[in-house]
C-alpha cells in the first residue's frame, strides 16, 4: 500500500520502519511544516501528529478520498464531525486512543470486569496512566477510553481528574522521564484490592497495530474500531 504519514514524530518513525519492513510504501511524510502535496496518491492516511492538528490532518485525507486510521489522542470532543465528514465522503476511518494488540486485550478485560463488579458497592474504582514528560494530553486517550468502557458496563457516571464523587472515576496522570504508556486500573475495598495493569515496553506495539488497521482498512467503506479489526465485538 503507499501510506501518507500525517504526523512524522516518534510514532511516525516507528510506522514508517514497520510499515516498510512490511513491504509499503511512504508516499508523504507530513510535519508541523510542510504540505499535503502527495496525499490523493495514498491508500491510506495514518495520523500520529497533535491534538491540534489532528481535525486538519483527517478532514484532508477524506477531502482527497483516503480512507484514514488515526491515533492521535486528545481531539475526540470532534469525533462526531469527523465521522460526519467520513459518511459524506463515503470513506473509511478507524480511530483507536491505543492500536497495541495488548492493550486492546486489556480493553476487554476492563470491560468484563467492570461487569462483574458493578454488583459489589464496597470497591470503589480508580484508574492511573503514567507516560513520557512529551506527552501533550492528559489524560491519555487509552485512560479515557478504560473510564468509557467501565461507565458502559456500571453505575459510574463520569471520569475526572479531580477528587472524584461516588459516581465518578478518578484518573491520575503522572508523567515521568520517556515512560511509553503504562496504565493500571484498580478496585479497592476495605478488605483488599484488585488491579488491572497493562504496561508499554516500547512504541512497537502500538505502531503495528496502526500497520495493520491500516492493512485491514483497505478498500472499506464506513466508520471502525480496533474491535472490528480484531474481531473483539
Ligand atoms: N493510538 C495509539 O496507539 C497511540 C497514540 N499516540 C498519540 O499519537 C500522537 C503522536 O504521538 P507521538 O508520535 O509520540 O508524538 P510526537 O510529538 O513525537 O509526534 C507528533 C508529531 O506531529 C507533528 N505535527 C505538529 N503539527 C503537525 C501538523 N499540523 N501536521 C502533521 N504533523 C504535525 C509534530 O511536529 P513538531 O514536533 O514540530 O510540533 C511531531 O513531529 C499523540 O496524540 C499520542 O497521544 C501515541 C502512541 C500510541
Ligand atoms: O502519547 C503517547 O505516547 C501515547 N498516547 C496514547 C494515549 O494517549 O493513550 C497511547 C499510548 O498510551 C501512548
Amino acid at each position: 500500500m503507499k501510506i501518507a504519514l500525517l504526523g512524522y514524530g516518534k510514532m511516525g518513525k516507528v510506522i514508517e520502519r514497520i510499515a516498510l519492513e512490511r513491504g509499503h510504501e511512504i508516499v508523504l511524510k507530513k510535519d508541523e511544516s510542510n504540505t499535503y502535496d502527495g496525499l490523493s496518491t495514498a491508500d491510506v492516511a495514518i495520523d500520529f501528529s497533535v491534538p491540534t492538528a489532528a481535525v486538519a490532518n483527517i478532514s484532508s485525507a477524506f477531502h482527497a478520498n483516503v480512507p484514514v486510521v488515526s491515533g492521535t489522542t486528545g481531539w475526540l470532543e470532534h469525533f462526531d464531525e469527523m465521522v460526519a465528514l467520513c459518511n459524506e465522503k463515503q470513506g473509511g476511518f478507524i480511530s483507536s486512543s491505543n492500536f497495541s494488540l495488548g492493550v486492546n486485550i486489556f480493553f476487554e478485560l476492563n470491560e468484563y470486569l467492570a461487569k462483574i463488579m458493578s454488583q459489589f458497592d464496597s470497591y470503589k474504582v480508580t484508574m492511573e496512566e503514567i507516560h513520557h514528560t512529551q506527552k501533550l494530553d492528559a489524560p491519555s486517550g487509552t485512560a479515557i477510553s478504560l473510564a468509557k468502557g467501565v461507565i458502559e458496563n456500571s453505575n459510574y457516571a463520569n471520569w475526572t481528574m479531580d477528587e472524584a464523587k461516588n459516581n465518578e472515576i478518578h484518573i491520575e496522570a503522572k508523567r515521568i522521564g520517556d515512560v511509553p504508556g503504562t496504565h493500571t486500573v484498580t478496585y479497592e475495598s476495605i478488605v483488599d484490592s484488585i488491579e488491572l495493569k497493562h504496561t508499554a515496553h516500547n512504541r512497537e506495539g502500538f505502531a503495528l497495530g496502526a500497520v495493520i488497521a491500516a492493512e485491514w482498512l483497505a478498500g472499506k467503506k464506513g466508520i471502525y474500531s480496533m474491535k472490528d479489526v480484531l474481531n473483539l465485538k
